[in-house]
């Protein structure tokens, strides 16, 4: 219940009788009479200045004329609150209710109090009736649930929490969690904000899988939530049995889980991390490509994970069982590209290989080639490519037999294929035959909820990595990530993750080890420490630069428009500091 309807202005009697000071004791009593009114406020140009009561009028007739003025028998015990005051401060009635410019504007009798007390029966009732469903939801549900507050005290634990901990809910509630329950990390959740999903626990000898999510609230964690999914690797593998019979049922290809004959590149849907609708959208369609044989077009800024896309679609369907072919368009020379992807025969030319070489597609046969920025790709090799597409067959250099090849074709480019087709660098036959499926992955500045979970599954990943314990991550570098424009997306978030990992010596990683995530200016840098196999687009990425810093620009802006040019305030908001709004605002005067 909001407070605001709580005040007695929304309850009051606003339809007052009231008579005005001149009146005769005679013409109050008539009014009283008529309205049917024991006690009426007596007002003077609108503000309440005593009341008429009419059991006092008997006495004063004795000896006083009826004709006096009302003001002879006013009396001057009476209430007064102000419009503001709350409900439950009321507690004696008649009160007369008065606005800040002192005005009478209503009354409080036994009448209104009666309404509200009726009516805050009647919301107790009902928030009795939600809470019993929670509760009984909560107590019912086969995962173990559990609430602790900021401090790590327990608020809420069910019935099968304690079934696996063995402590009863009524011992649990107000213990700190650590002393409840075994190797938690719900404080380390509280501590770093990160969420933890679908994390091996082991709970009183016993393996589980839990998601230990933190609760925010304006801007700060209140607490965390521990809930225990499954018990133990085998009800996990039930489930994915039980998604896999489904899928045959339906006559679809069963969805690729990792087995233990899979090769260790695999990639599956589960792993390209994010929950952002921007992300889920592509991933939606994704999963529906990989059940066709159809040509996919991937198209996303570098680093955003196009290969990862393809691997996912490779590793989503009976191409599985073949191989996924990489070629990377843009950094085969012009020369070596043909046999590169075509293979060459026996003794093909001076210095070949004399047992001759296999080529990309026919590699790739039964399985996916996954030709990365396409839009590199020289027009004479187009020609040849469409060749490939059309008769799937594939010739190699200096052959005379052609060989006929199946394969699945997934392509990629960060360039505008469109436009490079209107200026005739790319042809427009082949460009139809790429895009069939169309997915356009987005950077990641555009879907920045998505940074903790992708933090969190690195982390981990790193730890096993480099067998060391896993580390935690400062909220404040954390907040940081979200105000950084991320030019070289996803890649660059993992190579950042990796290098603190690797610089910080230990368990908790703070914000002092990447000061310059402050400065977005030094995005340049990053992207060139960071991806040194991506010099071919620098072009590109100078560009992207450009665009984040304008876009920064015009983030300041509005913000300082929005506070009316108070930079403390302004750089709170967005979560930099002052001298850093400082350095910006006057970079920003010489762009
Ligand atoms: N959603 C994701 N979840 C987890 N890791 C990801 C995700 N997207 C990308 N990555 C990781 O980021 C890195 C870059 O991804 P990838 O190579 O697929 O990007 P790309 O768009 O193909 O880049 P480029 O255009 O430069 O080739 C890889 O290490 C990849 O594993």
């Amino acid at each position: 219940m909001e407070e605001v309807i709580h005040t007695v202005e929304k309850w009051m009697n606003s339809n007052l009788i009231t008579i005005q000071k001149s009146m005769t004791i005679k013409d109050a009593m008539k009014i009283a009479t008529e309205q049917n009114q024991t006690e009426l406020p007596i007002i003077d140009n609108g503000s309440i200045m005593g009341v008429f009561r009419v059991h006092e009028v008997v006495n004063y007739l004795q000896e006083h004329s009826v004709m006096d003025d009302v003001t002879r028998i006013m009396s001057l015990n009476y209430r007064v609150l102000n419009d503001r005051i709350l409900m439950r401060q009321v507690t004696d009635v008649p009160v007369y209710i008065i606005n800040e410019d002192e005005k009478l504007i209503g009354s409080i009798s036994d009448k209104e109090l009666t309404y509200f007390q009726r009516f805050l029966i009647e919301e107790l009732d009902k928030r009795e009736e939600s809470l019993r469903w929670y509760q009984f939801v909560f107590d019912t549900a086969y995962e173990g649930l559990t609430v602790v507050d900021e401090n790590g005290i327990i608020r809420l634990f069910n019935q099968a929490y304690s079934r696996y901990t063995g402590v009863p809910k009524g011992k649990a509630v107000g213990m700190h969690a650590v002393n409840v329950i075994d190797n938690t990390r719900l404080p380390v959740v509280l501590k770093t904000g990160v969420p933890e999903r679908s994390q091996p626990h082991n709970l009183q000898g016993q393996n589980v899988i839990v998601h230990r999510i933190p609760i925010w609230e304006n801007n700060k964690i209140i607490g965390a939530a521990g809930i225990l999914v499954y018990e133990g690797v085998s009800e996990i593998y039930q489930v994915i049995q039980r998604m896999e019979q489904l899928d045959v049922q339906k006559n679809q290809s069963p969805i690729a889980y990792k087995t233990v004959n899979e090769p260790e590149a695999c990639v599956k849907f589960e792993d390209i991390l994010g929950e952002s609708p921007v992300i889920s959208e592509p991933k939606k369609m994704a999963r529906k490509a990989a059940k066709s044989q159809a040509a996919v077009l991937i198209t996303g800024e570098s680093g955003v994970g196009k290969e990862q896309f393809a691997k996912a679609i490779h590793y989503g369907c009976s191409t599985r069982h073949g191989n996924f072919i990489s070629v990377n368009c843009a950094a085969i020379p012009d020369g070596l590209m043909e046999s590169e992807l075509f293979g060459y025969a026996k003794g093909a030319f001076t210095g070949a290989d004399k047992d001759g070489k296999i080529g990309k597609f026919e590699l790739a046969h039964n399985g996916t080639i996954f030709l990365d920025e396409i839009g590199d790709m020289p027009l004479a090799m187009q020609a040849k490519i469409l060749r490939v597409l059309q008769e799937k067959k594939v010739e190699r250099v200096g052959g005379h037999q052609s060989t006929p090849v199946n394969f699945r074709l997934i392509t990629a480019t960060n360039k505008d294929l469109p436009q490079l087709v209107r200026t005739g660098e790319f042809r427009e036959d082949l460009f139809y035959r790429l895009y069939v499926i169309p997915l356009s992955i987005p950077p990641l500045r555009d879907r920045k909820e998505d940074i903790p979970i992708i933090v969190s599954h690195k982390l981990q990943a790193l730890a096993k990595t480099y067998d060391v314990k896993e580390k935690t991550i400062d909220q404040k570098l954390l907040q940081m990530m979200h105000t950084y424009h991320w030019p070289g997306n996803i890649r660059e978030l993992m190579n950042v993750l990796e290098r603190l990992f690797v610089l910080t010596d230990g368990d908790h990683i703070t914000f002092d080890e990447l000061p310059e995530l402050e400065q977005t200016n030094t995005a340049s840098q990053e992207m060139e420490s960071y991806s040194p196999s991506h010099h071919n687009h620098l072009g590109r990425r100078k560009e992207l630069l450009e665009e984040a810093s304008k876009e920064e620009q015009e983030l300041i802006e509005r913000t300082l428009r929005k506070v009316q040019g108070n930079k403390s305030q302004a750089a709170k908001l967005l979560g930099m500091s002052r001298s850093t709004l400082y350095n910006k605002l006057s970079r920003y005067k010489k762009i």
